[in-house]
């Protein structure tokens, strides 16, 4: 099945999201997308790995969506939900609370390696069938001076940012090299969800 399919039966995607990158990645796809932020709990007990956070708060978020979502007679909706969090030294990183918090994050991060980790979580809404996975990417930052984290703090690009960076942004001159999947980073693995898109019968190209 395919945006173009011939069958009766169209798929179409709800992103279950407020990421204006997400919502560009997605549109990759090809396929006819919705947008609609989710507003799910994102509190977890201490204690998780970070693999399990971030596949558990991208499926909150799918279900919250797919909970007020209706698919027509002639379309398979599926609603896609994503989490992403930095993690270094065992430690989950999500968004700065402050300008304040996202120096300290870039201070840490600075000169060493932090892997990304982001889930991806997909239910189709008639049957409730749901599929879930993540990814990890692995980031190496340089030697970050304290004038170069002021500056790049207030150019203001870290503060929705997990980790307090944007790779996709002015923030990629402070990374040296990445191991793994770039989409990833930017808060989508396009490839993985893909994947998950192919087990309900979409084909892409
Ligand atoms: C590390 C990194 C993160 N990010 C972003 C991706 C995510 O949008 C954000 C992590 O926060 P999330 O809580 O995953 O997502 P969000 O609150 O922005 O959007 P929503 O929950 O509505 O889907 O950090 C980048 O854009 N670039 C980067 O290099």
């Amino acid at each position: 099945m395919n945006a173009d399919s011939s069958s009766n039966t169209r798929a179409v995607l709800a992103l279950a999201s407020s990421s204006p990158r997400r919502r560009e990645l997605i549109a990759l796809l090809g396929l006819p997308v919705r947008v609609v932020p989710s507003s799910a709990d994102e509190s977890t007990p201490p204690g998780w790995l970070p693999s399990r956070i971030v596949e558990e708060l991208a499926r909150r978020k799918a279900q919250a969506v797919a909970g007020r979502s209706e698919a027509t007679d002639d379309e398979m909706l599926i609603v896609v939900g994503s989490d992403t969090i930095v993690v270094l030294d065992g430690e989950a990183m999500g968004k700065p609370a402050d300008a304040e918090d996202a120096v300290a994050t870039l201070r840490r991060l600075s000169g060493r390696t932090h892997e990304v980790y982001t889930g991806v979580s997909c239910i189709e809404v008639r049957t409730g069938r749901t599929l879930t996975a993540h990814r990890v990417t692995s980031v190496r930052m340089k030697e970050l001076s304290e004038e170069r984290i002021a500056r790049y703090v207030a150019t203001g690009e870290p503060l929705d940012k997990a980790g307090s960076y944007g790779i996709q942004g002015i923030g990629s001159l402070l990374v040296e090299g990445i191991e793994g999947c770039y989409f990833n980073v930017v808060g989508l693995p396009l490839s993985l969800l893909a994947d998950l898109l192919e087990r309900y019968g979409i084909v892409l190209p």
